[in-house]
Formats: structure tokens, C-alpha cells, sequence
């Protein structure tokens, strides 16, 4: 058996020292070497898109007008600021159903001949893996899901994608990416986002949500197809902006924007630390429509002027509150407050994670305009679809412990190419070290986290995602929004200081309707983790041992802001709801009566005039 395992790994190094040579930098270049200037992708074919009336009249659908331009085709050369003003907010969703998208191809001219089709580009097997399996999602697990809304005129959610007007090529894409039907964030998210209003959503880990930003931000760009941008030989003005804490994020999140878009005639770049910036300015100069990036390699682009944001009608913040916690806020304020983007108001912000802690809403709020707030909930508790263990060990047993584990895995079958484990511990030294205990006792194992350089990092992601090395042992920087296929089994090696990492964490697992098994190593050191885990898992009806509880009812409070209990079965809840100001609140779907969900943690439902729920 072992010997199996040493073979994965001689392949694993062969082959990743073949795809090194091929792909240094991790970017994926395409091959186009014609990028049609936005000035010019306005002019429309006539022999593959006849002239269409309706299509000569901009929309203002998304709620906002200005950015100037449109009507008229003006250019704003010369550094001269549009005009970006914009109509007050109907609430009504801004008439965008039924404008005829039908009657198109789909966005502006393109020259779609050279543009690598990423959905064959597919010498990473688990790609076509985890799109087969896209259809055989379980979504009779989301039926029962609750999901809060609150805000002024919420548009209405959909059922199917048919009932959403986004564009023929992306309807197409979609399909390729065999989405049947939409998840519940997206049903709620995408007709909030198409009525062009600002949005904070807080749903499950792997329930969508990058589609659900993604789309709307495609589709509004195809739909404007008279914007005009300042012509700056070295300066690129994306329309969209999407914020990722984590550069291999922001490479997925490129990498499924590049599907989505495919065709369309949008153009997605990746800009991230840790890669050579020269490259990254060469594919700026080509024209960015969406700019993907991760904060300080941004700030860096915009000091040097290799960016503007004065054009940029939709941001998007992924893993929102990670972003907004004290380590980023300083250059997320920078960037969205103090260079030269519009303000909330004029452009559309959206903001989505798995969890809203209410302080870092109340900072988020700073950058949103007459927003609505979304909360999905987990699943539940019959079709849950994480197994969360927790079990005592010992420090000193825990590799140990781990061994057993990976056995006991191998031999029930789990483990294999199709089964991966990932191991969150809480330093790189520790990463490291555990990484070379497991190598050097046959498991192979590869590391990612912070010292290790961008090469290193995607190698090791690239071999974890393969089935090479089925073992990644990983720092905080694999806990978010990673959406690898396959991963069978999250180990909390160590466990985190904060109850929402956790939750990201142990959703590395689990994925878009799939199963999987959260084990967590738990002793003195995290005493108080156990009142919030034991919360948690109680919440999600998971097995909670008896001496956990006993833990938990020796330490009151912990888990960092022990934020969870304030959001009972959501990951958050909208903190307007406290200061209670004419908010409409809206419940929907699932849960039979709500009750019996006592969201602990202080929050008294102190709700205003018109303002109700069902989980009152
Ligand atoms: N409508 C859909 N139908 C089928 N699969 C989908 C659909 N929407 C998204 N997926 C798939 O679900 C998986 C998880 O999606 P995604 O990574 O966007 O989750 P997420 O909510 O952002 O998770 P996290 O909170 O961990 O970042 C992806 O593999 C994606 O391709």
C-alpha cells in the first residue's frame, strides 16, 4: 500500500516539474493576440449581429445612469471624469426582464476565434470531473433551506435560470458549466444584483456564490455596450472589480469568470502578488473589462497608475469579511475610499461570504448604498451535508492520532485520487514540519501557506487537486473559498482561535451538494473554542460529546467574538435588524415555523415598525 503511495509521489514531482516548465507563473495566457479595443468591440457585425433597435438604446436597467457616454458614444479622453451620476433606486428591479437578449448572439463585436475555449482546455482532469458531477448535485438538500432577506423592495427570487434575462452567451456558458438550476444564494442574489442594487450576502460555504456575483457583473457589462473609457497608453479602466483575500481565490475566481465570459467579448485579467507584475501590466495593456485581483498587488498597480478604478461600476468582495477584518481594511479603504473609484451610489457593490460577524457589517456598510442583506441559511439537519467530529487529543498525540485516521480512511476506501484530506494547522513551521513527518512515513503529503513562494504554492495546489499528493497540509491561507473537488475529509489539526475560520475551514468539504467528514483535534489549548464549536455543531445537529459540553459550560464565552451564536442557523444576520429603521424583513422557504431558534448571543429582536420574520 505504501508503496503505491511513494509511486503517486515520483509521479506527482515528474509531472509537476513537466507542467512547471509549461507554466511557470501558474497564469493561464491566452493565446489571442487580437484584443479588440472597447471602442471598437461597440461596433456591432452586421453579418452576425443584425442592427436591433432595442438594443441602439442603453439600458439603465441596473438602476443607474450616467458613466455619461452611453447615448451618445462620447469619450472621455484627456482624463476628463465622467459624468456618474445616477437615478434614485424604484426598488422596482429596473425593468431589465424581457429587453430582448434573445435577438442576440450575445455582447458587443468579438473575435471569438482566438479566444481559448476553457472549457476543453481541460489537462487538469478534475475540472471535467467536477463538471460531470455538476448535474448530479444534490439539490433536494437545499429545498428546506431558510433564507432571510432585508432591505427596501427586495425583487422577487427565481426558480430557474430560464426566468433571469442574462444574455444568450452566458446562458450558453452556463449550460456548458451544466448548471441545471440555480442555487438558492443565486436565486435570491442574481435578480437583486440585475435591479442594480447593492447587496451583502451570507451564505453557506460551496453553495455558489461565486456565479452569483459573477453573473450579473457579466451581464451588465454585455448589456453596456456604449461605455466609453479615457484612452491612457498604460493605463487600463476596468468596468468591474472583484476583491479576493487569497491569490490561488483569486485564480479560481479568474479562472470561472474566463468560463462564464467565454464568448461574450468581457475580458477577465488576474492581477496577484508573488507573480511577476511585468506580465501582469502586459495583459493589462490589452484591455481588462473585469479585473480579478488581490488587495496589495492592486494598491501596488494603482500607485504605479497602471490602473484606474474611476470607471468601475460593480465591486465585488469575496469573503467579504475576511476582507474587511483588521488585517485588510486598511488597503480595502484605500482602494474603494481613496483612489479615484466612484462612490457607493453610483457604482454596485456586493459583498458575499459564509459569515457576517456584525461588526465587520457595520464597517461594510460604509461602502454600500440602500443595500439589501441576504442570509441563506445551512442546510438541514437530515440532509446536512458536513459530519463534524470532534475528539480529544492530546498535543503530543496528534500525529499519532492523524496516522490512524489517514488509515483507517485508505482502508474504508475513501482515500485514493478521488478522496483528498486536508490538514489546517495553525503555523507555516508546523505545516512544514508535519508535511515531512507525513512524506517521510510514507503518506504523500505536499504544504501551502504563507513562506512558501507563488510557484511553490500553486505546484503543491496543483498536485493536492490531481490526486498526486492527496494530503495538503495547510495554513489559514487554504481555509477560504478554495473549491477543490474531491476533498473527502478536513482535518483540524490544529483547531483556529475563531469559530467563523472554522466554518470555513470544514467547507472546504462538503461542496456544492456533495458530502463530507470535518474532524477536529481538540485539548486545553482550545478551551475557548468549546462553547462555540459545541454551539455550532448542536445547531447542525452534529453529535456533540458529552465532554465538550462539559467544556463549554465551564467557559461561558470564547471563540474569539464567539460570533456564530449571534447568527443561529445563518452565518450572520443583518445588524439594520438591531437599529430597526422601517426594514422590511421577508422570510422564505424551508424551515416549518421557525421556531425554536433562539439566536443567543444578546440579539433581542428589537424589531421596528413593518418589520417581520418568521424567526421572531
Ligand atoms: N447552479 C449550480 N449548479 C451546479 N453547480 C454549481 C452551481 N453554482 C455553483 N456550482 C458549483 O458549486 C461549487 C461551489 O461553488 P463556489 O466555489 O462558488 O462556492 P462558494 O459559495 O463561493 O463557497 P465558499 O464560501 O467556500 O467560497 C463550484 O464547483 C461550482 O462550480
Amino acid at each position: 500500500m505504501t508503496t503505491s503511495w511513494a509511486d503517486s509521489v515520483a509521479d506527482s514531482a515528474s509531472e509537476n516539474a513537466a507542467t512547471a516548465a509549461s507554466d511557470s507563473n501558474g497564469l493561464k495566457r491566452p493565446t489571442r493576440s487580437s484584443y479588440v479595443p472597447p471602442h471598437l468591440r461597440n461596433r456591432q457585425s452586421p453579418s452576425t449581429d443584425p442592427p436591433d433597435s432595442l438594443h441602439s438604446v442603453p439600458s439603465s436597467a441596473n438602476g443607474r445612469v450616467g458613466f455619461g457616454g452611453p447615448t451618445t458614444g462620447l469619450c472621455w479622453a484627456g482624463g476628463s471624469r465622467p459624468d456618474l451620476g445616477r437615478a434614485a433606486h424604484n426598488g422596482s428591479g429596473g425593468g431589465r426582464r424581457g429587453s430582448g437578449w434573445s435577438s442576440r448572439n450575445g455582447g458587443w463585436d468579438r473575435r471569438r476565434e482566438h479566444e481559448v475555449n476553457p472549457f476543453v482546455d481541460d489537462d487538469n482532469a478534475e475540472r471535467a470531473i467536477s463538471e460531470q458531477e455538476n448535474t448530479g448535485i444534490n439539490f433536494e438538500a437545499y429545498d428546506d433551506i431558510p433564507v432571510e432577506t432585508s432591505g427596501d423592495n427586495v425583487p422577487p427570487p427565481v426558480n430557474t435560470f430560464a426566468e433571469i434575462d442574462l444574455g444568450d452567451s452566458l446562458n450558453q456558458n452556463i449550460r456548458r458549466c451544466k448548471y441545471v438550476k440555480p442555487t438558492p444564494v443565486q436565486r435570491y442574489s442574481i435578480p437583486i444584483s440585475l435591479a442594480g442594487r447593492d447587496l451583502m450576502a451570507c451564505a453557506q460555504t460551496g453553495s455558489g456564490k461565486t456565479a452569483a456575483f459573477c453573473f450579473p457583473i457579466i451581464s451588465g457589462i454585455m448589456r453596456e455596450q456604449y461605455v466609453q473609457r479615457p484612452r491612457a497608453a498604460r493605463t487600463a479602466y476596468p468596468l468591474a472589480l472583484i476583491l479576493s483575500p487569497t491569490r490561488e481565490l483569486s485564480c479560481q475566481i479568474h479562472d470561472e469568470v474566463k468560463k462564464f465570459s467565454y464568448q461574450t467579448g468581457v475580458k477577465v485579467v488576474v492581477t496577484y502578488g508573488g507573480a511577476p507584475i511585468n506580465q501582469q501590466w502586459r495583459e493589462l495593456e490589452r484591455g481588462v473589462d473585469i479585473l480579478v485581483a488581490t488587495p496589495g498587488r492592486l494598491v501596488d498597480l494603482l500607485e504605479r497608475a497602471r490602473v484606474s478604478l474611476q470607471m468601475i461600476r460593480y465591486l465585488a468582495l469575496d469573503e467579504a469579511d475576511r476582507m474587511l477584518d483588521m488585517g485588510f481594511e486598511p488597503q480595502i479603504r484605500k482602494i474603494v475610499e481613496q483612489m479615484d473609484m466612484p462612490p457607493p451610489g453610483v457604482r454596485q457593490t456586493m459583498l458575499f461570504s459564509a459569515t457576517f460577524p456584525k461588526e465587520i457589517q457595520r464597517l461594510a456598510s460604509d461602502f454600500l448604498s440602500n443595500y439589501i442583506f441576504l442570509a441563506v441559511g445551512r442546510v438541514g439537519s437530515s440532509t446536512d451535508l458536513i459530519v463534524q467530529r470532534v475528539e480529544f487529543v492530546h498535543e503530543s498525540d496528534k500525529r499519532s492520532h492523524l496516522m490512524d485516521l489517514i488509515h483507517a480512511q485508505k482502508e474504508s476506501g475513501m482515500q485514493g485520487k478521488q478522496s483528498l484530506t486536508l490538514v489546517f494547522v495553525e503555523t507555516k513551521k508546523r505545516a512544514d514540519s508535519l508535511e515531512h513527518w507525513l512524506y517521510v512515513n510514507g503518506f504523500p503529503a505536499t504544504t501551502i501557506h504563507g513562506d512558501r513562494t507563488q510557484q511553490e504554492r500553486e505546484k503543491a495546489l496543483r498536485s493536492f487537486k490531481s490526486g498526486k499528493t492527496p494530503i495538503l497540509v495547510a495554513t489559514d491561507v487554504a481555509a477560504r473559498g478554495l473549491d477543490i473537488p474531491h476533498v473527502a475529509h478536513v482535518v483540524n489539526f490544529d483547531l483556529p482561535n475563531d469559530i467563523d475560520d472554522y466554518v470555513h475551514r470544514i467547507g472546504r468539504t462538503g461542496r456544492a451538494g456533495k458530502t463530507g467528514l470535518a474532524t477536529a483535534f481538540f485539548n486545553e489549548v482550545n478551551s475557548s473554542m468549546a462553547r462555540p464549536l459545541a454551539d455550532l455543531m448542536q445547531e447542525a445537529n452534529q453529535e456533540v460529546p458529552a465532554w465538550l459540553l462539559r467544556y463549554a459550560s465551564r467557559t461561558s464565552h470564547g471563540g474569539g467574538r464567539n460570533r456564530r451564536s449571534w447568527g443561529g442557523r445563518f452565518g450572520g444576520r443583518d445588524f439594520r435588524r438591531e437599529n430597526s429603521f422601517n426594514r422590511a424583513m421577508d422570510y422564505h422557504g424551508g424551515a416549518k415555523g421557525g421556531g425554536g431558534y433562539g439566536f443567543s448571543g444578546g440579539y433581542g429582536g428589537r424589531y421596528g415598525q413593518g418589520v417581520t420574520s418568521a424567526w421572531d
